[in-house]
This record gives structure tokens, C-alpha cells and sequence, in this order.
């Protein structure tokens, strides 16, 4: 049985990083693999997305830039299987540079193939047995299908991409942030898309009026977004697939020819042996952790979206910079100094930091809001995108910034001047009192602040 220092489980986000710190710090480390390297964000998850994404808004450009003076004359093609080309080159770039560096990191082993915990400080791959002092687990997770869907050859995140003819009628089950990337992507291809919601609410976590205004954005690019859609099943049919919703004597039929299950996802740590490492999971599944990302199991840690305290790349990084700072720097790092961000790639983007008006009212606190429409912004009128709003929380007590959510051109970039300012600790008034350049949208970020109302 071969023994290390160190062994990370999933070369997710947090897995390499790591891997390759703890081998330049001499530790003997092995990190295992049973898929592709990269995990989901690499390979089925932002880097393929945000490609589609980024053709997708190429072709919407091509087709709607009449009234900027820009006619097209004659058909536009779109060519799935170049644009599925074009990503499998993205993804086989990254996978190459992790192969390389993992090749190049002296101390540092791949081992190909799936983890199980054989004890506390054992594992088996394949038929081989491997043992270590410390334990890391970035598993990640996978696709959370409903037994509603069982029955139907459904596609998923990962074999969606796979395809390279587009959709006639492509049936989303779930208004997430996964159900919304691919409905506008896939709508701008040129798919009918429909999207069935069981909330009252696309994007549950947002504001009502942001939800709103996004369902507008989507219905008027021709996608039929249907909320409160009880009792979706679905079942072979002679054309395709026939998705049903709604309940008994309300039953709603669709013909759909390809159906897209985006209803959330599960940690893969269903089968990783951790009740033999002595590793506690909570209700979902998810790995239960400390302030520093340290298990059950004091030799154990666990990092990514299998803890369940993020869900994104940048919180899976982050829980690598975390553990590493207690490994090897002076200066500690820890969970409760993030704040929650992220942003919804679709179109105009989604952008979050902190909390929200939802999240500020259920913790009754008080706090005032600074609101810019995008059609009240010289830049956003130039560029003829004027759909969406800029929200800013402040706390009364403080002046301090709470949150923020930006809806519009752009945002996923102009929010990180917030967040900045969040990690700062600074007063609002410092946003407000800065000159920002002519003409951005950033700009207004400095007026919209003069005049904050009470919540
Ligand atoms: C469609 C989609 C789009 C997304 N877009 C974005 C985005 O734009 N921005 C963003 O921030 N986030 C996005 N995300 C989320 C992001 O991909 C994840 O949060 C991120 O990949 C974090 O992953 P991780 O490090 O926890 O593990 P993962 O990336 O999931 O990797 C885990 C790895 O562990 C391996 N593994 C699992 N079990 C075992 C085992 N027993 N033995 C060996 N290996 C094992 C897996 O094969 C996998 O390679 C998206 C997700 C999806 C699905
Ligand atoms: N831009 C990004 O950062 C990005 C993009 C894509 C995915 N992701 C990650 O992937 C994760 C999963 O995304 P997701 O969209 O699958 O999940 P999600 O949890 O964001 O949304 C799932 C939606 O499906 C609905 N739903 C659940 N069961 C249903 C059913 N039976 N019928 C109809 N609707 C149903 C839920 O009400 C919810 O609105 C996210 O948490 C996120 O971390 C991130």
C-alpha cells in the first residue's frame, strides 16, 4: 500500500491548487481522478457555457442591430457543431495545462480513477490501496434528476453540450440559473424553448421585481416561461417527448423534441465510504464543516460544492485559499470572511453580491436602497441595452454596503466595485464621493448613491 503525506479526492476547483501547494511545500501528495481533469467547471459547467453563451450573443448581435444601422442581408447560419468545436478546444486546453502542471509539480501524483474510503486513512482505486495522514475532498457534484424524468431520454448539463444539431422544441424543467444559461443560449440558436418553473418564481433566491423583470426579458425574446408548474412529468410519445404539467383536470400537454432536466444539483458523496472515515454528512448530503473546512474527521477536510457552503468556481477556489492559509501562511483565512457573489450569465447578466431586499427584510434589518433603472443611464441608452436596474443595500446603523444586485449591461463586471468596498468594511459614501469615467455605467454608481431611501 502506497503512502503519502496528503491525498485530495476530484481535480474540481480547489483540488490542483491545492495539489500542487501542498507538493512545492514537500509534502507527498496524490490527488485522484475518476473523470475527466478539470471536474464541472471546466468541462460541463462555466468554461462550455459561458463559449454557447458567448456565440449565442453573437448571433443576437447579427440579428438585431437594425436600428443601430447594421442590416443583414441574407440568412445567418448557426453552426452547432462549430460552436460545439470551438468549446471542446476551450475544454481540451484546460484539461492539457492541468495534465501538464500535475506531470511537471515534482511530489505530486495523478491517480485515475474513483475514490472509496476504505477507513479512516485508507482508500481503494481500482484494485489499488492508498494511505495518508491527511485527507481533501473536492468531489463536487452532478445533476439532480426527479423520478418524474426517469423514464424519458432526458438531457442534462453535460450531454446537452454534446449535441450538434440545434433543438426544434427544447423543454426546460426548472427556471435556475442552469434552466436560464441554456433557455437564452439555445433560444438565440434558434430552438423554440420553453421553461417549466414549479416556483412562483424564476430564480428563487432574487427579488421579485428582478425575477420579473428577467421573466419579461425571456418572454420577449420568444421563450414561453410557465411558473407554478405543478406536476411535471414526462413520457416517450411517437414525436418526441410529451411533457405534462399541472395537476389532475388541469393537465397541460407539450410536445417537446428534446427535454433539459435543470432542477438543482446533489454533492457526489453518496458513495464515497465517508461513514467509514468517521466524515458526517447533513440532510442533503452535503459534507459537514468548520470555520476552516475541516470535517468530522480532524485529519479530513472538505472543499467545493460538496461542503454545500458555495456553489461556484470562485467559492470552491476560495476554499482552497482557505485551507492553504492554514497550511502554509501567516495570515488565516476563513469561511465567515466571504461574502456570497455570483452572477447569472444570461443576458443582460445577473449580477449578486451580499444580501438582498429579501434576505434584508426576513433579518429585519434596517437598512436603506439606492435604485437606478438602466434606461436612466447615458451608456446603456448608446449601446441600446436599457433592460434591467442597479440595487444598492446600506446598512442604517453603519453606512456600510449590505448588498447589491445589478441587473443589466455589463454587471457581472461594474458589481466587483461593490464587493470591493464590502471586503473593505468601507462607508457607501466612498463610492459616492469617487469620480468614476464618462461614459460607463459605473458612472451612476456615485449619483445613485446621493439619494438612498429608507426600505
Ligand atoms: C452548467 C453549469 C454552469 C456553471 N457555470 C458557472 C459559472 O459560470 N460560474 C461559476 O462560478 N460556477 C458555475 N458553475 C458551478 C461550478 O461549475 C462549480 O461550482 C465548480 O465546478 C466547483 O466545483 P468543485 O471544485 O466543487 O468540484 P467539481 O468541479 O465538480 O469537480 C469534482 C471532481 O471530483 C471528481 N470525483 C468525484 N467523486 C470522485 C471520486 N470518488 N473519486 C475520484 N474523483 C471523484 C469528479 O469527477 C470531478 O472531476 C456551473 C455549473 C454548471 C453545472
Ligand atoms: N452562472 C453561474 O454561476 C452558474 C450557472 C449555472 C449553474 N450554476 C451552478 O449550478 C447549480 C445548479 O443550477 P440549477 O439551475 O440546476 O439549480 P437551481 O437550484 O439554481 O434551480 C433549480 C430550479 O428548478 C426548480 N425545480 C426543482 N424541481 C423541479 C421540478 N420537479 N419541476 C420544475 N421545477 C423544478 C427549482 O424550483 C429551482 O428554481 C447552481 O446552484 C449554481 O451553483 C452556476
Amino acid at each position: 500500500m502506497e503512502k503519502f503525506d496528503a491525498i485530495i479526492i476530484g481535480t474540481g476547483q480547489a483540488g490542483p491548487a491545492l495539489a500542487a501547494s501542498l507538493a512545492k511545500n514537500g509534502f507527498k501528495t496524490a490527488i485522484i481522478e475518476k473523470g475527466h481533469l478539470g471536474g464541472t467547471c471546466v468541462n460541463v459547467g462555466c468554461t462550455p457555457t459561458k463559449a454557447y453563451v458567448a456565440s449565442a450573443r453573437r448571433v443576437f448581435a447579427a440579428g438585431n442591430s437594425e436600428e443601430h444601422g447594421v442590416i443583414l442581408e441574407g440568412n445567418l447560419k448557426i453552426d452547432l457543431k462549430r460552436i460545439k468545436q470551438r468549446k471542446d478546444k476551450l475544454i481540451q486546453d484546460s484539461r492539457s495545462g492541468l495534465e501538464k502542471m500535475f506531470a511537471d509539480t515534482e511530489n505530486l501524483t495523478l491517480i485515475r480513477g474513483k475514490a472509496t474510503f476504505l477507513d479512516q486513512h485508507t482508500v481503494q482505486v481500482k484494485n489499488e490501496k492508498y494511505t495518508a495522514a491527511k485527507f481533501y475532498i473536492n468531489v463536487g457534484g452532478r445533476p439532480r434528476i426527479p423520478e418524474d424524468f426517469k423514464a424519458i431520454d432526458y438531457l442534462t448539463n453535460e450531454s446537452i453540450l454534446e449535441l450538434e444539431d440545434i433543438p426544434e422544441h427544447l423543454v426546460i424543467i426548472g427556471g435556475g440559473y442552469i434552466g436560464l444559461e441554456f433557455g437564452q443560449m439555445f433560444r438565440r440558436f434558434g430552438s423554440k424553448v420553453t421553461i417549466l418553473e414549479k416556483g412562483d418564481q424564476l430564480l428563487k433566491k432574487e427579488d421579485d421585481d428582478i425575477a420579473q423583470e428577467i421573466a419579461e426579458i425571456l418572454k420577449d425574446s420568444g421563450i414561453d416561461v410557465k411558473l407554478n408548474s405543478d406536476c411535471i412529468s414526462a413520457e416517450k410519445s411517437d414525436t418526441g417527448i410529451s411533457v405534462n404539467y399541472n395537476c389532475e383536470g388541469n393537465i397541460e400537454k407539450i410536445k417537446a423534441s428534446h427535454v433539459l432536466v435543470a432542477t438543482g444539483r446533489i454533492p457526489n458523496t453518496d458513495d464515497l465510504g465517508l461513514d467509514k472515515a468517521g466524515v458526517k454528512l447533513d440532510k442533503a448530503g452535503f459534507i459537514v464543516v468548520n470555520n476552516e473546512l475541516q470535517t468530522s474527521a480532524a485529519h479530513i477536510w472538505a472543499l467545493g460544492d460538496c461542503n454545500g457552503e458555495g456553489a461556484f468556481t470562485h467559492t470552491a477556489y476560495n476554499d482552497f485559499q482557505i485551507v492553504n492559509s492554514h497550511l502554509f501562511e501567516e495570515r488565516k483565512r476563513y469561511l465567515s470572511d466571504r461574502f456570497t457573489c455570483y452572477a447569472a450569465f444570461i443576458d443582460p447578466p445577473l449580477a449578486r453580491v451580499g444580501l438582498n431586499e429579501t434576505d434584508i427584510k426576513k433579518q429585519g434589518l434596517k437598512a436603506k436602497v439606492a435604485i437606478r433603472p438602466m434606461s436612466k443611464i447615458a451608456r446603456a441608452k448608446e449601446k441600446g441595452e436599457t433592460a434591467g436596474k442597479l440595487k444598492i443595500f446600506i446598512e442604517n446603523e453603519t453606512n456600510k454596503i449590505l448588498g447589491a444586485t445589478f441587473l443589466g449591461a455589463g454587471a457581472d463586471e461594474y458589481i466587483h466595485t461593490v464587493i470591493d468596498q464590502m471586503y473593505a468594511g468601507a462607508s457607501y459614501e466612498v463610492i459616492r464621493d469617487a469620480i468614476h469615467i464618462h461614459p460607463t455605467v459605473s458612472e451612476l454608481l456615485p449619483t445613485m448613491l446621493e439619494n438612498p431611501k429608507e426600505l
